[in-house]
């Protein structure tokens, strides 16, 4: 995984040559809605339905006929859709999209774990939270060394005192919604594609935002020699779009409102930002041309049938992200698609890709890692200068205007980093307020913009240089009585319960650490 994740910035960022490879189409004059258009796969999964037994329904646990390493490689997609009379709906019918996947509350933890572990990302104006951001310096939860241990309820109960006294070193705990939602898409997509039911293994798993500006051309995402292991994508939207007005912070501002708002920063709404799937040219409207099950619905389809209209060649069929809307789909080159800029606000979404191929499959095996828990500060990614990797960080601090803090700071980074995004999830915890009486708000503020013009500015990043005052940090100090009673919360309800649950869950897990199962209702209980 960490090798796909290094060649990803050699994928998408360098737009022209991918673009090469690339049948290039242009027609969306054609375009319609996934919700009204053609019917394809809808799953509608209700809060219900998604209980443990649903969970439990296929096991992820690594079996022979999983994990033999020999499975097909990913070609009887292209070559079902080869033939030059292809039936759009044999084509449409492999994007699958599953509504309510996740739940509003499930989908805003996972906003928060981005909001506190993100690093630039494989294109400009992306950040990502890879799971191995997350769980790559975990401590040892489960070692054998720890299971022989004589009094195993006592060392439990000694660690998790220390846990709670300790400064927050790492950030597996919020490995566990990640870890939860990933098992959930991987069960849609199965339902999505029955036929590869038990064959599908995750090869990479991230939390990705999608920030104003960024956007990505057309592409396939097996593209690569070295993704063509990728089999199915899966993207899992997080947030939804807004309109002119500003979700949350009920700005009628019409001028990219959210981020000119930054202590409102979970507006969590965007523009833009629609995936577009370019039908295959050659591609016949008519299902029942060439015998394929025709389930046309819109208007424009029965026009199409009833006038024995072969579809244009060039056109588009559009899935508008939405909260808890899932859409997952053959890597291959049949399916192309893009992302529409985003132009204002960002989107959220959980990215997936599964492969075939036990080799292929992402790796957790370092959850097991008998190792001393590593500082997370934001580490510098394989295609970040050190440069953009702090400007990532400061503007982390800056945009909801809190100070960097300083090493007499009543938190590490990291923490501060992860409490921010917790009072930001929450919305209810005014984290800057509580700040904003005891430090120069001014200073933050100027900070915050210059920051936050810069930190995806390639052109600037040479020129981090920006101080925070002293002052700012010895009146943060000051603050400590109402910032503890946060902090406290934060760790109580939030932190400890999410560890606790991290723990169990990686108990029940195999000791090859290779695959991750599912995550039990009671372990993601926050009291
Ligand atoms: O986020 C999306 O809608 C699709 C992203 C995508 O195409 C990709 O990451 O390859
Ligand atoms: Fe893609």
């Amino acid at each position: 995984m960490i090798e796909a994740s290094s060649n990803l910035r050699e994928l998408f960022g360098d737009s022209d040559d991918e673009l090469d490879e690339v049948e290039e189409t242009d027609g969306d004059d054609n375009s319609y809605s996934s919700t009204s258009a053609v019917a394809c796969v809808e799953i509608s999964t209700s809060e219900d339905s998604r209980g443990t037994n649903k969970k439990l329904k296929v096991t992820k646990d690594p079996s022979p006929t999983r994990r033999d390493g020999n499975g097909p490689r990913n070609d009887n997609y292209d070559s079902v859709s080869s033939h030059s009379s292809l039936c759009y709906n044999e084509w449409s019918k492999r994007i699958g999209i599953c509504d309510d996947v996740l739940t509003p509350g499930e989908c805003d933890e996972l906003i928060a774990v981005h909001e506190s572990e993100a690093h630039h990302g494989y294109i400009d104006h992306l950040t990502v939270t890879r799971i191995s951001d997350l769980v790559d310096h975990a401590p040892n939860y489960n070692s054998s060394e720890q299971t022989q241990r004589h009094d195993q309820q006592q060392q439990q109960q000694q660690k998790q005192q220390r846990q709670q006294q300790e400064p927050l070193h790492n950030a597996v705990y919020l490995a566990l919604p990640l870890l939860r939602a990933r098992y959930e898409v991987w069960q849609a997509v199965e339902d999505c594609f029955p036929e590869h039911c038990l064959e599908l293994l995750p090869e990479f798993t991230a939390l990705t935002a999608w920030h104003k500006g960024s956007f990505l051309e057309n592409h396939y995402d097996s593209n690569r020699s070295y993704l063509e292991d990728r089999f199915i994508s899966a993207v899992l939207y997080l947030n939804d779009p807004v309109g002119s007005e500003c979700g949350n912070c009920n700005s009628n501002d019409d001028d990219d409102a959210c981020d000119l708002h930054p202590e409102n920063y979970h507006c969590t709404g965007f523009e833009g930002g629609d995936l577009v799937f370019e039908v295959p040219e050659g591609t016949s409207r008519l299902g029942a041309n060439i015998g394929c099950q025709t389930n046309v619905s819109t208007p424009s389809d029965q026009t199409l049938q009833k006038h024995q209209i072969t579809h244009p060649e060039k056109s588009t069929r559009v899935v508008t992200p939405r909260a808890g809307r899932l859409v997952c789909f053959p890597s291959c080159g049949r399916y192309v698609h893009r992302v529409e800029k985003i132009t204002r606000g960002t989107r959220y979404a959980l990215t997936m890709w599964f492969t075939r191929r036990d080799e292929a499959m992402e790796r957790l095996q370092s959850l097991f890692l008998s190792q001393a828990a590593a500082n997370l500060a934001p580490q510098q990614q394989p295609w970040e200068t050190p440069q953009q990797a702090e400007l990532l960080r400061r503007r982390i601090f800056l945009r909801p205007k809190i100070p960097l803090p300083d090493k007499n700071s009543l938190l590490s980074e990291t923490e501060w980093r992860h409490l921010i995004a917790y009072c930001w999830w929450k919305k209810g915890i005014p984290l800057w307020e509580i700040l904003s009486k005891s430090f120069t708000t001014e200073t933050a503020m100027t900070d915050a913009d210059i920051v936050e013009g810069r930190v995806f500015d390639n052109s600037s990043s040479r020129n981090p240089g920006i101080a925070m005052n002293s002052s700012t940090r010895t009146k943060l100090q000051k603050s400590e009585s109402q910032l503890e009673r946060v902090v406290r919360e934060w760790r109580d309800h939030y932190v400890n319960p999410r560890r606790n649950g991290m723990a169990s869950a990686m108990a029940r897990w195999n000791a090859d650490g290779m695959l991750a199962t599912f995550v039990k209702d009671d372990e993601m209980k926050c009291i």
